[in-house]
């Protein structure tokens, strides 16, 4: 039975635990209007958002420069319908979308575990069908730069192919089915290092393979270790050897659907389950065995309670977004499943953190969970890949929606919103998510939503017909922020900036992936303000184009406006917290011991080893210009 706890875990869960998602959730103290305000098409020739007030020492910015959006309003509207056509039947009362049962709406997950997730020819030489394409076209020139940096005890060397890591034959198969051709930054080091069994705090980029660098060793290591004798507890008590956390449902499926295209004809049997979607068919999954759990908190802590699953003989414990995962949200949750259950104790099973971005605090209470762990950092820790081109633009709150829809014009009239290309507009609210589907439904554009208030079979729906390119355009809170892996999404609108340049970094991150290029555009105004430095030193890092009028609002923040700096010497330059002063005051291992193996830092760049041993010092990363 729930306990209050669980239902607490459960309703977080469905809200994403995101404070972003929340109605009144404003940006910074400035109260945004309630209700913007819409310009009919007829009347919106004039300018297309007005200038931003001139922070406090300047003229008006520079315009909004909108190079290549600049059309007019042109074309016809087609007012009416809402185009989801997931909500075809109603809401979830029937139609196609209908039944629990319903394959095609995801509900029996696994139901078909044992069939080829490939399609249904074994052969891998005749996988191409069924394959993304994306894969092979992965620029990995785009990756050849990118500074590599490691800290800790004894780190295993990064390897170049996955023919020199030793997956098994299996393993190898589905990876050549999957077109992964070579291993991306972040799996040359993550494999190896936890391969060697070390726990793992790893940071890198938005799109740069982070799933497979923690369900390639996972999977290799059930293989290898093979199927241990379970206890016989009670006889519907189930006993997996791996679990992967993930902070939203949708990320969860996702990952799980990717974990068994890696496990195929391995032997390994991975069960999701998730919240929202009757729990009798994952029990039923769970009955026909499992060695990898995938799972969003609230689920599992109701699996557990039920006795129906025990974390005893977990040897792998992964993370994903894990600083999502330990953020105020979700943390007593993590730490009740962690340290509260029957889980083997940190150092027994091996611990593997994963995320974009790491704030200090969150590994700090990360290293909780870990054992003489090795710390890898992709690229800066936060950072945006270069991948993404980002725009900013001064656009009042009441003239949002009339913008939106010049760029969504534009992008018709210039062919950028083909079938296949996609647009994701974030908002801050629920509530908005919904009046901004509506309005752009009743404007004539394919929209539909996902946020916490929809119900899950709505959800899955919205994210299906979205992918599908039904509706090319899906507003959503913070939800869809991270992890999602949705092909051909050519543009991300921040249609409300997020409070917290770390969720930026995510949102923009649903674009640019696996080496392709993407548009990032945000709408920023007086409301964003603590967002203007972080925004500016993300954008200059990523060597964008930072408008005048932004730098002259980030300097202004800088003495004194700014809130989104972090503590403990801020995000810029951030890496390894170990190698922070405060930290080694407190009397723990020196990670400042520079020109060895002992606590040392690495600095890579891409392929080969070692290229300079930095002795406590900087690491490979500048300052940014306002640090
Ligand atoms: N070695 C590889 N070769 C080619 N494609 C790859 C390789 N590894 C991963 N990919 C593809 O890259 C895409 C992004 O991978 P993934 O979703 O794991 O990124 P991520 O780092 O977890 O991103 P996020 O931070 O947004 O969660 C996926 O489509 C995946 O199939």
């Amino acid at each position: 039975m729930r306990t209050s706890w669980a239902d607490s875990v459960a309703s977080a869960e469905a809200e994403n635990v995101g404070s972003a998602s929340s109605d009144n959730n404003g940006v910074g103290s400035t109260a945004r209007p309630t209700k913007s305000t819409y310009i009919p098409p007829h009347l919106r020739n004039r300018h297309q958002s007005s200038e931003p007030a001139a922070p406090s020492l300047s003229g008006p910015p520079s315009s909004n420069d909108r190079l290549g959006f600049g059309g007019s309003a042109s074309g016809s509207r087609i007012g009416g319908s809402r185009q989801d056509h997931g909500r075809s039947g109603g809401y979830g009362g029937g139609g196609r979308s209908g039944g629990w049962n319903n394959r095609g709406a995801g509900w029996d997950r696994g139901r078909d575990e044992r069939l080829n997730p490939f399609g249904n020819d074994d052969d891998a030489s005749v996988q191409e069908e069924f394959v993304e394409q994306e894969n092979t076209g992965i620029n990995f020139d785009a990756y050849e730069d990118i500074p590599v940096e490691t800290s800790g005890d004894n780190v295993p060397p990064p390897v170049e192919t996955f023919a020199k890591i030793d997956l098994g034959k299996e393993l190898n198969a589905n990876i050549r089915r999957c077109k992964y051709v070579k291993p991306t930054p972040v799996q040359r080091h993550a494999i190896p290092i936890s391969l060697a069994g070390r726990d793992l705090m790893a940071c890198a980029q938005t799109g740069s393979g982070k799933t497979a660098a923690f369900c390639f060793p996972i999977i290799s290591g059930i293989m290898r270790g093979g199927h241990p004798q379970r206890p016989s507890r009670g006889l519907r008590t189930v006993y997996p050897l791996a679990l992967i956390l993930s902070p939203t449902r949708e990320l969860s499926m996702q990952i799980h659907d990717e974990a068994r295209k890696f496990a195929y004809q391995t032997g390994v049997k991975v069960v999701v389950v998730y919240g929202g979607a009757p729990i009798g068919q994952q029990l039923r999954e769970l009955d026909r065995g499992v060695d990898i759990l995938v799972a969003t908190p609230g689920r599992l802590v109701d699996l557990l309670e039920r006795a129906r699953v025990s974390l005893q003989m977990i040897r792998y414990l992964a993370l994903d977004e894990a600083d999502r995962m330990l953020d105020m949200g979700f943390e007593p949750q993590i730490r009740k499943i962690v340290e509260q259950t029957d889980m083997p104790a940190r150092g027994i099973r091996q611990t593997m953190l994963f995320s974009a971005t790491f704030p200090k605090e969150i590994q700090r209470l990360a290293s909780d969970f870990l054992s003489n762990y090795i710390f890898l950092a992709v690229g800066r820790v936060g950072s945006s890949t270069d991948l993404i081109v980002q725009r900013v633009e001064f656009v009042h709150e009441a003239d949002k929606r009339s913008h939106l829809m010049d760029l969504l014009h534009a992008q018709k009239a210039n062919g950028v919103h083909g079938k296949q290309a996609l647009t994701l507009v974030f908002v801050e609210t629920k509530k908005g998510a919904d009046a901004l589907e509506h309005f752009l439904s009743m404007n004539g554009f394919p929209a539909t939503s996902i946020h916490g208030d929809r119900t899950q079979q709505e959800r899955e729906l919205a994210l299906r017909s979205f992918k599908s390119g039904n509706t090319p355009i899906l507003v959503a809170t913070d939800v869809a922020a991270r992890g999602l892996d949705i092909p051909h999404v050519a543009h991300v609108i921040n249609f409300d900036l997020p409070n917290d340049i770390d969720d930026y970094v995510h949102r923009i991150g649903r674009t640019g992936r696996a080496g392709k290029t993407g548009l990032a555009t945000a709408f920023f105004n007086e409301g964003s303000m603590s967002l203007a430095r972080p925004l500016a030193d993300l954008m200059q890092e990523s060597n964008q184009e930072v408008p005048d009028w932004l730098v002259r609002y980030a300097s202004r923040a800088a003495y004194g406006g700014g809130r989104n700096r972090r503590s403990g010497g801020g995000r810029f330059g951030g890496r390894d917290f170990r190698r922070e002063s405060s930290f080694n005051r407190g009397g723990a291992a020196d990670y400042h011991g520079g020109n060895n193996n002992h606590g040392g830092n690495n600095n890579y760049h891409n392929s080969g080893g070692p290229s300079n041993n930095n002795s406590g010092g900087g690491g490979g990363y500048g300052p940014s210009a306002w640090d």
